[in-house]
């Protein structure tokens, strides 16, 4: 490929890639490239495909329009590849997740993926009992629903209503539904007060809303939730609840053996030079025959475009001629919630010798949903917790080491006091980055996928959109990325013969 570039640049690729390989990072949280990716220098003047963004969306349609026989250009605004997927390094040994981690069955996309770059699953630990903290009283249990007296039945109720409403819904056009307008006017919470017997219901549900979408039940509308539950499954398998919250046999079963990273770094390795780091892209032009992509690199002509940045970034892109005003209200409407992931590192995971699975929920403080985040090998021992939604609200504006005692606090009182004594402390505040701006997903505000929904996939001119949250199944999810990626590269395929 003709990529014009310097012998000086390629080589200072080359070496980061080789620290990558021998897992000399340059701190914890893993920012070298790690690949062969170009970080300076020239970029070519065309290409027949410019993919924006290298997330595991980006990458993948890079890679089967690659395969494919495409010329093919990443522009990736960060110094590293994997978007909202980031390795951390523990000073113990191992590897845990600042982002996406877990994978669960049904999402064979990005398992076959996984697989092809030889990055390996491992179960997450599930044995022993759960610790469910409500008004400060602490209980254990086993299942996915802690067994409160006042909760279970409405959560039976609940679940067989939403796993209903999802049957109904298309995968690839929630709108079409003839009660869309309907669900989409009401938010669950409004929906779960109709409904439940007891006010304790809708705080425990916020451990669902709160990790899945960085935001709380009263946000979300209806017709999302009947829609993601849809998405939660494959081809073959309709999308359930269990399957959306679980952990063994649902969404939370597995993790990688490397860090779901690796299936990034791998591909950005295959790409090679093909990859252009720190080249935010600021204005697309469409005009002749081509699409001018103008990054801070330099300018490349394309025959098509991939956009796989999430989505409200889109906005910042200057956009000549300008984008379709539904797209702008679409975009406009989605965005990204509040998370972040708190990990405690322990010489070993001591509570699994006490019975306990790792995992806990709590109606209350910092630690509302927590998982046992230890590395493959076993140890050293890993305690998780997403802080999200109204929590991030409270806890994301403390000062750290504020946030930090709320934490460990939280994880003494499910699994006793050893919990206030990490040997490593780490946290990710994904609000803060600035090529995502929040996590994990770009949540539509209520009406906005009733009256918007229709443009998600419209191409608009040369520019075609992948990205997790173009996905009809697994959006939100590593999964829904790699399909949306492949979904994109066949469209520009299909332009491109
Ligand atoms: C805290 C957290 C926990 C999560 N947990 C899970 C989980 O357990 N399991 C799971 O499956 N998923 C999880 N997710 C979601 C999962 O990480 C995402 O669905 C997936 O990684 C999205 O991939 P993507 O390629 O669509 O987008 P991204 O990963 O967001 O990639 C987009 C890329 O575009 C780049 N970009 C943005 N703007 C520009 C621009 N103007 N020019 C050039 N480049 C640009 C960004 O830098 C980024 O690299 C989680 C996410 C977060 C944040």
């Amino acid at each position: 490929m003709g990529t014009g570039l310097g012998r000086r640049q390629l080589l200072g690729g080359l070496a980061i890639g080789a620290a990558g390989t021998t897992g000399l990072a340059s701190g914890p949280w893993t920012s070298a490239p790690a690949t062969a990716a170009t970080t300076s220098g020239p970029l070519p003047d065309r290409v027949d495909v410019v993919v924006v963004g290298a997330g595991i969306s980006g990458l993948t349609a890079a890679r089967v329009l690659r395969a494919r026989g495409a010329k093919v250009l990443v522009v990736e605004a960060r110094d590293r590849v994997g978007g909202r997927v980031l390795n951390h390094h523990l000073r113990a040994g191992g590897v845990i997740e600042a982002g996406g981690a877990f994978v669960g069955p049904t999402q064979d996309r990005i398992l076959r993926l996984a697989d092809e770059l030889g990055v390996r699953t491992f179960k997450e630990y599930v044995e022993g009992e759960n610790v469910y903290v409500k008004n400060g009283r602490r209980s254990t249990y086993t299942g996915t629903v802690p067994p409160d007296p006042s909760i279970l039945v409405d959560a039976a109720l609940l679940q067989e209503r939403i796993n209903g409403m999802a049957s109904e819904i298309a995968v690839d056009a929630p709108w079409s539904h003839p009660r869309a307008a309907e669900w989409d006017a009401v938010t669950v919470k409004e929906w779960v007060a109709r409904q439940t017997l007891s006010t304790d219901t809708d705080t425990l549900l916020e451990c669902y809303f709160q990790p899945s979408f960085g935001s709380d039940a009263g946000n979300v509308s209806v017709l999302f939730l009947a829609w993601f539950i849809a998405t939660a499954g494959n081809e073959r398998h309709v999308g359930t609840f269990e399957r959306s919250s679980s952990t063994a046999g649902g969404a939370q079963d597995s993790r990688f053996k490397l860090g779901s990273q690796m299936v990034p770094i791998r591909m950005a390795r295959e790409l090679g030079d093909r990859v252009a780091l720190r080249a935010p892209v600021r204005r697309i032009v469409q005009r002749d025959a081509w699409a001018h992509v103008h990054t801070d690199r330099g300018t490349v002509r394309a025959k098509r475009v991939v956009v796989a940045c999430p989505p409200p970034l889109v906005l910042d892109i200057d956009w000549s001629p300008q984008l379709p005003a539904r797209r702008r209200h679409l975009l406009a409407g989605m965005p990204m919630g509040n998370l972040m992931k708190c990990d405690a590192v322990y010489e070993t995971p001591f509570w699994r010798k006490a019975g306990l699975s790792g995992s806990g929920l709590s109606h209350e403080g910092a630690t509302r949903v927590v998982f046992d985040n230890t590395p493959a090998s076993g140890a050293p021992g890993v305690l998780l917790a997403f802080v999200g939604g109204s929590t991030w609200r409270t806890y994301g504006r403390l000062p750290r080491a504020e946030r930090k005692r709320a934490v460990l606090e939280g994880f003494a009182e499910m699994f006793g006091e050893q919990a206030l004594h990490p040997i490593e402390y780490t946290e990710h505040d994904w609000t803060l980055e600035r090529w995502t701006a929040g996590g994990p997903i770009a949540l539509p505000r209520p009406g906005v996928i009733s009256t918007h929904g229709p443009e998600i996939r419209r191409p608009f001119g040369r520019v075609h959109w992948a990205g997790t949250e173009t996905s009809t199944y697994w959006s939100g999810f590593m999964d829904g990325a790699v399909r949306a990626g492949e979904r994109a590269a066949r469209e520009v395929l299909d332009k491109l013969s």
